[in-house]
């Protein structure tokens, strides 16, 4: 699969403090791949520096080869959609005049979005089970319904490269799954590179290709979930004994042992 994002040796720090500490990955298209860390290991930050709306202080950040240095934003905005992991109530529009805004990169400075943009928004609604909220205000909607509209958003902005900051967040049971399986979907049909900080490693287990184990700044494992979601691994990543049970297709569930022996 070729290499649609690519980082090397990327260290950012904010202020003082050292947050990503030389990192070097290379992300595939077709391949969904989840980071995975604990809370401050800096998931937000490196997917952050990969979209280059934080300036790395050294190392680069390639899109298919190129520099994303010599790239306008707009440019890299038709290769990269980013899902942030905060959904302000900042939009005073209905939920189809947020979700075409995806389409910005696409038009013109002074273009109207048309009749295809609008279409393309409908589509990603229906796509994502939430069409019913097309002509409702943004800010009167739940916070998991935002994130299906933001989520919407960026499927409209049909890029190669989909950068999501925990796309789960504020999601009930079903829609989690629902979520997970389209962008799943996504990446198999339409050769897009998903590249996911998550915080629930069975989520990641079912759903990811790959997986980036991210502790502290530093990588310590990246490669197929199988290989690389072992117990050991977790046990380091967590910083807690894991228990694994057998999984869907030769995986593991992961739940810390010592919750286990309490509600046993
Ligand atoms: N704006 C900021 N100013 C100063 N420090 C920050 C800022 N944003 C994040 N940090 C620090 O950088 C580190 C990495 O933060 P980051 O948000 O990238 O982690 P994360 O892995 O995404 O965390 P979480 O899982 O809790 O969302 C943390 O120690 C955090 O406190």
């Amino acid at each position: 699969m070729a290499v649609a994002l690519e980082c090397r040796n990327l260290f950012f720090s904010h202020g003082n403090t050292p947050v990503l500490k030389g990192i070097s990955l290379a992300m595939k298209s077709s391949t969904f791949t989840a980071i995975l860390g604990r809370n401050g290991s800096g998931k937000t930050t490196l997917l952050h520096c990969l979209n280059g709306i934080r300036k790395a202080n050294s190392g680069t950040v390639h899109i298919k080869g190129t520099n994303i240095q010599t790239l306008s934003r707009k440019q890299v905005a038709q290769h990269i959609s980013l899902v942030i992991q905060e959904n302000p109530e900042v939009f005073p529009f209905t939920v189809l005049d947020v979700v075409v805004m995806g389409r910005a990169p696409f038009l013109g400075a002074t273009q109207v979005p048309g009749t295809r943009d609008y279409k393309l928004a409908k589509q990603a609604l229906e796509t994502l089970d939430v069409a019913h909220l097309a002509e409702v205000n943004f800010n009167r909607i739940s916070g998991g319904e935002r994130q299906m509209a933001l989520l919407a958003c960026a499927l409209v902005q049909t890029s190669d490269i989909m950068l999501l900051d925990e796309p789960t967040n504020h999601l009930d049971f079903k829609n989690q799954y629902l979520l997970l399986n389209k962008i799943k979907q996504l990446c198999r049909q339409s050769n897009t590179a998903v590249v996911a900080a998550m915080h629930d490693p069975n989520m990641a287990m079912l759903f990811a290709d790959e997986v980036i184990l991210l502790k502290k700044g530093v990588i310590f494992g990246t490669g197929p979930v199988r290989k690389v979601m072992t117990k050991a691994n977790m046990d380091q990543l967590y910083e807690t004994d894991t228990t694994a049970l057998p999984f869907v297709r030769d995986g593991h569930f992961f739940i810390p042992t010592d919750v286990i022996e309490t509600i046993g």
